[in-house]
């Protein structure tokens, strides 16, 4: 991406034990023929002006995908905020986008419609939402934010619904996209997911 507006720095999170899976790392199991991790950069990669994968397993294989790799600051498997807090800490960019390794049909203008908002509201941080459903972690925020989520963790919070209420946020609606959003949590998601009409292609 070029111009002058602020640049992005993309972040995949693929750092959970994939627990309701039974204990995979989600990222790396395949959808149609490719591991999900590939599908969600490949849609990322075209938004951002540089894409870095969070993981805590498997490292190696992550590297594979040509991108630079990294684990969680705080140890334990904390969450998609400890995700996000190493994300913020590595971004070489003024704004990080989050997407996670399990949602392969993420939107193609996820980005973009986030930027739109922050700018236009001229908040911390842009999250989005199809009608009642929150979707948090698809996030666009400054990285300036990070001293501030660095004194939230250090306190012991651990959720991303209740850090994201300290901060000046906006909303954005992808009512029309919702299926984008979809995302694979168990053996059967995956199944109807590969089963799904275009699904060779997310
Ligand atoms: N960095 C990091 N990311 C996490 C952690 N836990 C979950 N995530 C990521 O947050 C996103 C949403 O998490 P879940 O759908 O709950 O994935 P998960 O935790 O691997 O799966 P379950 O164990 O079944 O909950 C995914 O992109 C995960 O990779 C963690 O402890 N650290
Ligand atoms: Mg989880």
């Amino acid at each position: 991406m070029s111009g002058s507006r602020e640049k992005v720095t993309g972040v995949v999170l693929a750092g959970g034990q994939g627990r309701r899976m039974g204990g995979v790392d989600k990222g790396l199991v395949e959808l149609c023929g490719r591991p999900m991790v590939d599908w969600v950069l490949e849609r990322l990669r075209p938004q951002v002006d540089e894409l870095i994968i969070n993981a805590n397993q498997n490292a190696r294989c992550y590297a594979a995908f040509g991108y630079p790799v990294f684990p969680d600051d705080i140890g334990g498997f904390a969450g998609p905020l400890a995700g996000l807090h190493a994300g913020l800490a590595r971004a070489q960019h003024p704004l990080v986008a989050t997407a996670p390794c399990d949602s392969p049909f993420l939107p193609a203008d996820l980005v973009g419609r986030l930027h739109a908002a922050l700018l236009d509201a001229g908040a911390e941080l842009a999250v989005a939402r199809t009608f009642e459903q929150p979707h948090p972690v698809f996030c666009l925020c400054r990285r300036e934010v990070l001293p501030h989520l660095e004194e939230f963790l250090a306190a012991g919070g651990r959720k991303i619904e209740l850090w994201y209420a300290t901060l000046k946020i906006v909303e954005v609606r992808f009512d029309d996209e919702e299926a984008a959003f979809r995302n694979i949590n168990t053996r059967d998601e995956l199944a109807h997911a590969g089963a799904a009409p275009g699904s060779t292609a997310p």
